[in-house]
């Protein structure tokens, strides 16, 4: 399997003539595993949103398929559960799985036996989904993305919240799916996995303003001088017209 490539031109984002995203371009290859980066509030999400579809954005978004599996797993920023909500994680991970009516979801299904294999989340399936620890509810989210076979995955913050060992294992599944092919585009905040892990790195700060090889970006915001500048969150890659593309 080779992921998709994916081609972002003019894409833009506006809630009542305000841009949260203005209008942005680059290539993201296929194969490849990218981060976006940048301050809080920049449009992260929003351009991922944007990317799955979930939003009435301008502009085109292509992605060129390298072959007929044409599935897209998103995994969305993490957000609170209702712990009395009677879904267990089980529930959930079968909510995904298919577009058969949920009393016929409950049949031996060989796609969610794997996922849930794979992921390691057999002890949480008969846990409520809202009684789950962060570094829990991300692993099932992380399951559901993977459910359908995606050759491409989105990934907001999938390790918000989530200790040194369940990172590890999120890591390697994401090290492993790339192994395979796939395109991964990652919403992350530490830039240190960003740096060991990732080909190139969006950086969006109400546009794209910088995409390039991850050390290109980040090392001279890292340099004792722009330290301070960070601090003071006035960080901003100069904005650069060329656009990485592998
Ligand atoms: N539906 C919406 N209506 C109005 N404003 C919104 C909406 N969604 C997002 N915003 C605002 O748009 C800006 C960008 O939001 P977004 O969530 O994309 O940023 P982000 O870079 O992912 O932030 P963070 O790092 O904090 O998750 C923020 O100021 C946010 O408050």
């Amino acid at each position: 399997m080779t992921g998709p490539t994916l081609i972002l031109d003019k894409v833009a984002f506006y809630i009542q003539n305000n841009a949260l995203l203005a209008p942005s371009s680059t290539t993201l290859f296929g194969g490849g595993w990218h981060a976006i980066a940048g301050p809080n509030g920049g449009g992260k999400s929003t351009l991922l949103k944007a990317i799955a579809g979930l939003l009435n954005h301008q502009g085109n978004i292509t992605l060129q398929w390298h072959n007929d599996a044409k599935t897209v797993g998103y995994m969305p920023q993490l957000s609170p559960f209702d712990a009395s909500l009677p879904i267990t994680s089980s529930d959930f991970l079968r909510m995904h799985s298919d577009k058969q009516p949920v009393w016929q979801r409950y049949k031996k299904n060989p796609k969610i036996e794997t996922v849930i294999e794979k992921v390691g989340i057999n002890s949480l399936l008969n846990k409520r989904i809202g009684t789950l620890s962060t570094g829990e509810r991300q692993r099932v989210l992380l399951a559901c993305a993977l459910l359908n076979e995606p050759s491409i995955l989105l990934l907001d913050e999938p390790m918000a919240g989530v200790d040194k060992q369940g990172r590890a294992h999120i890591l390697r599944l994401l090290q492993s799916f790339k192994e395979t092919g796939g395109t991964l585009i990652m919403v992350e905040h530490d830039w240190q996995i960003i740096q060991d892990c990732c080909d190139t790195l969006v950086w969006v700060d109400g546009e794209i303003l910088a995409h390039d090889a991850p050390e290109v970006i980040l090392t001279p915001l890292q340099a004792p001088t722009s330290l301070q500048a960070v601090n003071n969150t006035v960080y901003r890659p100069i904005k650069s017209e060329r656009h990485y593309a592998g």
